[in-house]
């Protein structure tokens, strides 16, 4: 069954190299009806309005954009509005599967891993299909995912789920802050699917990942001609996110030059594209999120307070997951089902000493490197049983012995952030990720240590 729909399916492929559209097709051709391929994502628009695909394959990286997936992301989102009733499926390098799985969360049927295996790729593509068959209706449809659950009955999350309920349908503005992979993103798309703009777009931005040149033609868009590349007039995640909620998310990472020109757009709730005169209206609701201490930014000068002002209408702050107590086992009980269904493996039974270990870890990346421990568990577990040896943490363990005192723990600190930078040579991008915290965070500590 699954064989006959591939045969009758007409399918897509987007990526600039094409070396990768020509394998591709290869393989394609004999098994569906119809392939096109497609160099330039910039095209889609036009492609899209003229034709539709029951299966779109969608490269993740760009070589023009900055390597960072994003535009990917960018044309995923704007995937689901060009062609609602196509399943996307996104090719990823192995480096960033983290970002394939947002894609995912953004409405994506699967991913593939390059390099891929022909045999995998097909199944994938025929699952997709009937999947899309099964529920009848667009696998894509609109542009609102269905929120994940924000999981956690400690009172900090309880307070937290109450909290926004009330200010989900206030339209002010929501700034997140927390640690790493405290939920900030989960936070943000229930704020929006709580809200008024629920039907409309929920746009998402990391400007963390956008270089300062590419900032103003991400956020605001540009017309023809208005540099080199600029071969015809494109939105920006402003406009494509008028009427509804744009997350900025890592806004702590702007520049002082950034901050102007998003201050500027906010307060004049217009935006210009690049190379234009002509100032849009856009209504948006801004939810930002940053794992910085803005308000320590605020006071060394780095941060604007009047930008702090527009943003921080309300101000939620998500507490690091070692402070949430019990649902440390709630989530790592979450995570095991979710992954054993994933993985068809039986939910493996969580030892007691498994959950020691747990509890004694500080979780630097938090409940995102729940997550991934617990998908490794499941993953490399071969019993009914999840014991201690098998966790993985993806940062340095430390078992604090009680009544170590803050002297001793800063010494642990530096001695860990040492460790890792010199396990990087020197590499801030990579020891800021496996400590689990911002390159910014990391900075401030070497300077504190220094190291
Ligand atoms: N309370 C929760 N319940 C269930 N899953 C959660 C919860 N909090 C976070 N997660 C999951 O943990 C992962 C990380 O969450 P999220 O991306 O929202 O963190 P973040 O604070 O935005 O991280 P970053 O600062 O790195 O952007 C996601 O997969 C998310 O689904």
């Amino acid at each position: 069954m699954a064989v006959q729909l591939l045969k009758k399916a007409s399918v897509l492929v987007v990526d600039d190299d094409a070396d990768v559209l020509t394998s591709m097709a290869m393989l394609l051709r004999p098994e569906v009806r119809l392939v096109h391929t497609e160099k330039n994502p910039e095209r889609l628009p036009a492609l899209l309005r003229q034709e539709t695909f029951d299966l779109i394959l969608l490269d993740m990286n760009y070589h023009r954009a900055v390597n960072t997936g994003n535009e990917g992301l960018y044309w995923l989102q704007q995937l689901r509005k060009l062609a609602p009733t196509s399943a996307v499926l996104l090719i990823t390098a192995y480096a960033d599967i983290d970002l394939a799985i947002r894609g995912l969360k953004d409405g994506a049927a699967d991913f593939l891993v390059k390099p891929w295996r022909n045999d995998k790729l097909l199944t994938s593509l025929a699952e997709a299909l009937s999947r899309r068959q099964a529920t009848d209706k667009p696998i894509n449809q609109s542009t609102k995912p269905t929120p994940l659950p924000l999981l956690g009955e400690s009172t900090a999350m309880q307070t937290l789920r109450r909290t926004i309920e009330k200010i989900a349908p206030t339209d002010a503005n929501v700034l997140i802050l927390g640690e790493n992979g405290t939920g900030k993103d989960v936070v943000a798309r229930l704020i929006h699917a709580q809200s008024m703009r629920a039907s409309q777009p929920f746009v998402a931005v990391d400007l963390g990942a956008l270089s300062e040149n590419l900032l103003e033609s991400e956020l605001f868009g540009y017309v023809k001609g208005a540099f080199t590349d600029a071969r015809q007039d494109r939105v920006g995640r402003f406009e494509a996110a008028a009427d509804g909620t744009l997350f900025l998310d890592e806004v702590g990472n702007l520049s002082l030059a950034g901050q102007t020109k998003l201050l500027t757009a906010l307060q004049q709730r217009q935006v210009t594209r690049l190379g234009s005169h002509t100032p849009v209206p856009v209504d948006v609701r801004v939810v930002s999120a940053t794992n910085a201490s803005l308000h320590q930014l605020v006071q060394t000068d780095r941060f604007r307070k009047d930008l702090v002002y527009r943003l921080n209408t309300i101000e939620l702050t998500l507490p690091p997951l070692r402070e949430r107590g019990d649902d440390i086992r709630l989530l790592a009980e979450h995570f095991l089902a979710q992954y054993a269904t994933k993985y068809g493996k039986p939910v493996p039974r969580l030892e007691g000493r498994a959950l020691a270990r747990l509890l004694n870890y500080r979780f630097p990346g938090n409940v995102r490197e729940l997550q991934h421990t617990m998908e490794r568990a499941v993953i490399l577990s071969e019993s009914s049983a999840l014991t201690a040896e098998d966790l993985v943490f993806s940062s340095v363990e430390t078992t604090l012995p009680a009544g170590l005192e803050t002297t001793q723990l800063a010494e642990l600190e530096k001695g860990i952030i040492q460790k890792v930078v010199d396990k990087h040579h020197g590499n801030i991008t990579k020891a800021a990720k496996e400590l689990g915290i911002t390159r910014m965070a990391l900075y401030r500590r070497l300077g504190k240590y220094d190291l």
